[in-house]
């Protein structure tokens, strides 16, 4: 089992809704999960990497650290307040994060010039700081009419062998 840690950037609430949809099917496939709603960079280093500890103890048990992004857009393609210090952290973070592999939900509205801005930022800027990106950014369009937490809980589930 590895320990994933979801990161979730949200203004009005929705995409929170989305990654507790998907940390109820991580746990359902016997995941360990935590979940950051108000994202702090050190917090999850120290769970990531503790995690990473734990692993070692038990060697039957082995897998790379997994972040998990899920952030809607805001602003003309800004980041939601929620994630922005984490974004801003993360920009000038010196440990070594090159054995942490990710995956990026992100929630828009296509009707944007910016469409899903902010997760794309945020792939970017953990592929620069050496993470390895395991899936496809995933993109969920509120200008349609769509279930996106159930589109997301199946986006995990069919990858999730991956996982
Ligand atoms: C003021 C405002 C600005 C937005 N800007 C963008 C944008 O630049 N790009 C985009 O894809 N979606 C944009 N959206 C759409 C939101 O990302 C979308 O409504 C999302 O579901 C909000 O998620 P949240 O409830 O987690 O904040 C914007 C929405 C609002 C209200």
């Amino acid at each position: 089992m590895s320990s994933i840690q979801i990161i979730v950037g949200s203004m009005l609430g929705g995409t929170e809704y989305v990654a507790e949809a998907c940390e109820e099917t991580l746990t359902e496939l016997d995941f360990k999960v935590d979940i950051h709603l108000k994202p702090d960079l050190n917090n999850i280093l120290s769970n990531t990497f503790l995690s990473n500890n734990e692993q070692k103890k038990h060697s039957d048990l082995p897998k790379k650290p997994l972040w998990i992004i899920c952030t809607s857009t805001h602003g003309a393609g800004d980041y939601p307040d929620s994630i922005k210090q984490f974004a801003s952290d993360l920009s000038h973070c010196e440990q070594d994060l090159s054995t942490v592999s990710f995956l990026t939900i992100g929630i828009g509205d296509s009707s944007y010039d910016t469409f899903c801005k902010a997760a794309k930022d945020i792939t970017k800027l953990l592929i620069t700081m050496g993470c390895t990106e395991i899936v496809p950014l995933k993109t969920l369009d509120m200008s349609e009419d769509i279930d996106p937490e159930e589109l997301a809980q199946q986006w995990i589930s069919l990858n999730k062998d991956l996982l």
